[in-house]
This record gives C-alpha cells, sequence and structure tokens, in this order.
C-alpha cells in the first residue's frame, strides 16, 4: 500500500476513507498489521494515503474530508491486498476437479485438447468465461493472467467479460502451430501471428488524437506461446517480435514435467536447456511469466534472474498431475520473481486460498524429504500470493502507437 503525501483540493472532496484493520506484505516484512489506520482513496480508485486512526482530525483537515463520512470496519474486519493468480486456465473451468488421473502430456491429449477445441462455440464459451469470472472474484482474485484457448473471438469475450465483472486481467490467445498430441487442435503459423494481432487490435481502440486506450480498460492482452512442445521455432521468434514491439507481457509453461523436459530436448537438440529454448527465442524478457519451473536447474534459475522474467508456482496442479515439486527457496534465493497460480484445471481449485494452502503443502513435503529444508511460513506465502504476484504483472505503460502491432 503506497501513500501519497500531497493532496489537491479539488480530489479532495471525493475521497473515501476507511478506518480499521489493514493486512499486506512488503519487500522487507512478509505480513504487516496495521492497527486502527486510516486509509484514503481517491476517486480513481487508487489509494492516497495510509495515516493513523488516533489523528483523525489532523487527517481529515490536511485531506479535506468529512471526519463523520469514514466507514469504520469491525474488530472482526480487515482489508488486505487482492490476490493476483499468475496462471489459470479459464477454458479449462468447465472440467474442473475431474480429470487427474493422467500424467501431463496424457492429461493434455485426452481430456485438455478436446475441451479446449469447443471454444470456437461463443455460447459455450461465454456460459464458462462467466462462471470463472464470477468464481474467481468471488474467491478473491482482483487480478488474474488467464489462458484462453486458440480462439480469437472467445479469447476476447474472456477479456469483455473479465472487465464487465470488474476483474483485472491479462488475456493470452493460446498460440499453438504443432500439436502431435491432438492433431485437429493447432493453428497454421501465420494464422496464429494474424490471430494475435487481431486480437491485440481489439481489446485497443486507437483514436483520432493518435493515442489509444483499451477497450476494456481492466483487461490487456498477453502473447502466450502454449509452450515448446506445442510452437516451432518460427512461431516463438516472431510471437517475441510482436511481444517486443508493442510492449506487451508474454506467459507460457516450462519444466512441469519430467517427459516434457525430455521431449523438449528431443525438439530442440541444439538449446541447451528448455531455459535456453526460449531463450535463444526472445521470450524471456521482463514480462515473461512462466508456469511451474519445477526442475529448472541453478543456471536456468539465473537466467531467469538475469532476464527478469518471473514463475507462477502451481502447487494443486504440480501435485494433481504428479509433477513435480517446486523449491521455492531455491527460486528465491536466486532473486527470481514469484507469484502463485491456481492452473485450473491441473489444478483442481480456482481459489488462491487453496493455493496458499499447497504452497505450504509442498514446502513441507520438501522438508519430509530433506529435514534441512526450511519450509516457507504463512507469512511468506501470503506475500507470494499479492505481492508476489503483483511483480510479475506491474502495471503497464501504455505502448506507443508507432510500435503498435508492428
Ligand atoms: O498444466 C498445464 N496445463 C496446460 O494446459 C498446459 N499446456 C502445456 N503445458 C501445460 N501444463
Ligand atoms: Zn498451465
Amino acid at each position: 500500500m503506497a501513500a501519497s503525501k500531497a493532496c489537491s483540493s479539488s480530489a479532495a472532496t471525493n475521497f473515501k476513507v476507511f478506518r480499521g484493520t489493514f493486512v499486506h506484505s512488503t519487500q522487507e516484512e512478509a505480513l504487516v498489521i496495521l492497527e486502527d489506520a486510516l486509509l484514503g482513496v481517491d476517486s480513481t480508485g487508487k489509494i492516497s494515503f495510509v495515516e493513523k486512526g488516533p489523528e483523525l482530525e489532523k487527517v481529515s483537515a490536511k485531506f479535506g474530508f468529512n471526519p463523520s463520512a469514514v466507514t469504520q470496519l469491525s474488530p472482526q474486519e480487515f482489508f488486505m491486498p487482492g490476490l493476483v493468480d499468475t496462471h489459470i486456465h479459464a477454458a479449462q473451468y468447465s472440467f474442473a476437479g475431474t480429470a487427474l488421473d493422467l500424467p501431463l502430456l496424457d492429461w493434455l491429449q485426452t481430456y485438455t485438447f478436446p475441451v479446449e477445441s469447443r471454444y470456437s462455440d461463443l455460447e459455450f464459451a461465454r456460459q464458462v468465461y462467466t462462471h470463472v469470472v464470477k468464481r474467481t472474484l468471488r474467491n478473491g482474485t482482483t487480478t488474474a493472467c488467464y489462458f484462453a484457448t486458440i480462439h480469437t473471438d472467445a479469447s476476447l469475450l474472456l477479456g469483455e467479460i473479465a472487465n464487465d465483472f470488474g476483474q483485472r486481467a491479462l488475456v493470452g490467445k493460446v498460440c499453438m502451430d504443432r500439436n502431435g498430441l491432438h492433431e485437429h487442435y493447432k493453428e497454421e503459423t501465420q494464422e496464429s501471428l494474424d490471430e494475435t494481432s487481431r486480437c491485440g487490435n481489439t481489446f485497443y481502440i486507437i483514436n483520432i488524437n493518435i493515442t489509444h486506450f483499451s477497450r476494456y480498460p481492466l483487461v490487456k492482452p498477453v502473447v502466450t506461446p502454449r509452450f515448446s512442445v506445442s510452437c516451432t521455432s518460427e512461431l516463438m521468434l516472431k510471437l517475441a517480435e510482436v511481444a517486443r514491439n508493442n510492449n506487451l507481457h508474454i506467459q507460457s509453461h516450462i519444466s512441469e514435467n519430467m517427459d516434457e523436459v525430455r521431449l523438449v530436448q528431443e525438439l530442440f537438440p541444439e538449446s541447451e536447456s528448455y531455459t535456453d529454448v526460449y531463450r535463444k527465442h526472445n521470450l524471456l524478457t521482463s514480462k515473461t511469466i512462466m508456469a511451474h519451473g519445477c526442475y529448472l536447474s541453478d543456471e536456468e534459475l539465473q537466467i531467469f534472474h538475469q532476464t527478469g522474467s518471473s514463475l507462477a508456482h502451481c502447487p494443486n496442479s504440480n501435485l494433481s498431475l504428479c509433477s513435480g515439486l517446486l523449491d521455492v527457496r531455491k527460486v528465491l534465493s536466486h532473486k527470481v520473481k514469484l507469484g502463485l497460480g491456481t492452473d485450473v484445471a491441473g489444478g483442481y481449485s480456482p481459489s488462491m486460498l487453496d493455493a496458499v494452502r499447497r504452497t505450504r503443502d509442498t514446502s513441507k513435503a520438501l522438508k519430509i524429504q530433506d529435514p534441512v529444508h526450511q519450509t516457507l511460513t504463512w507469512e511468506e506465502t501470503f506475500r507470494l500470493a499479492t505481492l508476489g504476484g503483483s511483480q510479475g504483472i506491474p502495471p503497464q505503460p501504455k505502448p506507443s502507437f508507432r510500435a503498435f502491432w508492428s
């Protein structure tokens, strides 16, 4: 929570002020509890100040609000930052909680790709996407980083629905131009690029003053090569160019499961590691979020640190598909940004509180394997679910018109 010192008199009368307990995280302290604090929100919804409750009179004079208009929380209530789901497949919500009896590649082939193929049907898409946005919001997810499917119109619909319900979202039209696992669920390379551009262009409207604004102010497009197994070199290189030219986030999967890691080695024999595949295709940037990372070596984590790319830890999915156990302490010791993800539907729960619990469970499983392992505390895990995720998805500066979707 950042408080600004200055007060503009025109905005002053528009403050909404709350008094009570506020809980949040900082880099220095995993859990900060502010008791009897005052929090002022300006007319644009931004936090303008955080001050001490007993100083109400002084603070109200300084910021120009009426002390009797302050909303007092009850002793049982508190405010906390919104939860950030850094990795969730909106389209897979339709089978969440089922079909978890196979390892990753078989699971994709048997359950996931056949379901995702159905999203050319916009009515089906509308139903599922409405449910997933409402459900995640109810569970406290105020920001979600969504994978949709290869279908542009359904992906745009997901953006519209998230925006309408008031959820901040990155929405990715999935890109995949090869699919040995399900021949009918893939695109041609050029089609994947053109549709990615169409998706991004539709999320924005360019006005006559040569500035642009977002059609859905809470939503941004994210370049989404599914994973190295389902993308050709050409597609990955060109998607990286799209992301660079338009200053966009990138999301994908990495090093989730041993068979997947071996398959990537076979498909890209010239690369030293899975991370090296993405690096060689210019997909590792400070705006990249890679899901899983269970089997990343120290060298690979160093590349993540150097490029500023972040990881989405998806413990429910890692356990449910028997993929692996990510050592979060090791990741953090390399100073790699890390948030939590539900990874519906490899993960069976759309709740980020579940992701918090599974993160601790995984850390305890690592301690059972190695008693020297220091388990993550509740406070640290809370920080990962809030501040940690927001570091991977910082507010995005507007891209320039010249470069836009070039
Ligand atoms: O958990 C996962 N879910 C997916 O849909 C997927 N696609 C590639 N790799 C994946 N991993
Ligand atoms: Zn995933």
